[in-house]
C-alpha cells in the first residue's frame, strides 16, 4: 500500500460529494426513476452506509460513483474533481481506478477461473504501478498478508478457495490499486456470520491503517452499525434520512427507517404476527 500516513487522509473534508444525483432508465412511458435527486457526503477516512430495501437505488448509486453508469442529472465530486461523467480514455479509467474501487457480493463471477489468485493480484499491481519480477512478487505477498491469504492460497485457482477466501481476494484486488475510496456492495452478505465478522474486522483494520474511505451498502443494519459512522437511508430512489449511524438507528425520525430497524429479527420475533414487539412482516406492508 502507499506510504501515505493515516493523518494525511484523515481530515474532515469530504472525499466524495454528491448533489442532485438522478438516474432514470428507459424512455417515455417506459421510463423508471432508479435514483431521484440524492445528495450526500463521505468525509475523507470516513465510512458511509447506504441502506434501503431492495430496488431503492443503492447499487445504481454505487455504479454511478464508480463510473459504470452515467447519471441523468446531478454532480459527483471526488477529491474535489468532477467525476460525473464516466471516464472514457484508458488513462482516465486507470486514474479513476486509483481513486475508487468496488467489491460486489459475488466475486466468483468476476474472477478468471483459469488464473491463479497471485497472478490476478499481480496483474492489477503491474497495471497501476508497473512493478515486475521480485518487487511484484513481494507486493502480491504483502497484499495477500493484508487480507489473510497465505502463499498456498495465492497459488490456487478461484474454485479451490472458499467463499470467504474469494471475498478476501476481491478485497485484495480492489486494494491492489491503492484506492482512496472502496465501495462494498453487499460484499459480506453471502458469507456466514463468523467469516463475515472476520472480514468486517479486517476492513476496520485496513481503514485504520490506511485512512481509506468506505461506502458500505448493506441490508444488514447490524453490519452497518459496526462498520459505518454515517448512514443514508434510501427509499424509492430518494434519501429519506441521513446522519450519524448510531443516531439514525437509535432515534430514527422517518417511519420507514423505524420500520427498517424494527424488521431485524429479535428475541420473540415471529414471522407473520404483528404486535408492538413484533411490529411487522414484509418490510413496507404498511407504507405508502
Ligand atoms: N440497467 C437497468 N435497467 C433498467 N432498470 C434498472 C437497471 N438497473 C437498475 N434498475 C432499476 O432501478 C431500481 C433500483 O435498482 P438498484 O439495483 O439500484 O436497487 P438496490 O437498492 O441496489 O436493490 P438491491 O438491494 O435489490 O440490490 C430498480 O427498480 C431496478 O429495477
Amino acid at each position: 500500500m502507499s506510504a501515505t500516513p493515516d493523518t494525511a487522509r484523515t481530515t474532515t473534508a469530504p472525499v466524495v460529494s454528491v448533489e442532485g444525483l438522478r438516474k432514470t432508465f428507459g424512455r417515455g412511458r417506459k421510463e423508471s426513476v432508479a435514483v431521484d435527486g440524492i445528495g450526500f457526503e463521505l468525509r475523507t477516512g470516513g465510512s458511509l452506509g447506504i441502506v434501503g430495501e431492495s430496488g431503492s437505488g443503492k447499487t445504481t448509486t454505487a455504479r454511478m460513483l464508480i463510473g459504470l453508469e452515467q447519471p441523468t442529472a446531478g454532480r459527483i465530486l471526488i477529491g474535489g474533481a468532477d467525476h460525473t461523467r464516466p471516464a472514457r480514455r484508458i488513462k482516465d479509467l486507470r486514474a479513476r481506478g486509483r481513486l475508487i474501487q468496488i467489491v460486489f457480493q459475488d466475486p466468483y463471477t468476476s474472477l478468471d477461473r483459469r488464473q491463479k489468485i497471485g497472478d490476478c493480484l499481480g496483474e492489477v499491481v503491474h497495471l497501476h504501478f508497473g512493478l515486475t519480477g521480485a518487487a511484484l512478487k513481494t507486493r502480491v505477498r504483502d497484499l495477500g498478508e493484508l487480507v489473510g491469504l497465505h502463499e498456498r492460497q495465492l497459488e490456487s485457482l478461484p474454485r479451490e478457495l472458499s467463499g470467504g477466501q474469494r471475498q478476501r481476494v476481491a478485497i485484495a484486488r480492489a486494494l491492489a490499486a491503492e484506492p482512496e475510496i472502496l465501495i462494498l456492495d453487499e460484499a459480506v452478505s453471502a458469507l456466514d456470520v463468523s467469516i463475515q465478522a472476520q472480514i468486517l474486522n479486517l476492513l476496520a483494520d485496513i481503514r485504520e491503517q490506511r485512512g481509506i474511505s468506505y461506502v458500505f451498502i448493506s441490508h444488514d443494519l447490524a453490519v452497518i452499525r459496526q462498520i459505518t459512522d454515517t448512514v443514508i437511508v434510501m427509499r424509492h430512489g430518494q434519501v429519506i434520512e441521513q446522519g450519524q449511524t448510531a443516531d439514525v438507528l437509535d432515534n430514527p425520525h422517518d417511519p420507514y427507517t423505524r420500520l427498517l430497524r424494527d424488521s431485524v429479527p429479535h428475541p420473540g420475533w415471529q414471522p407473520g404476527i404483528t404486535t408492538p414487539q413484533n411490529p411487522h412482516t414484509p418490510i413496507t406492508e404498511n407504507m405508502p
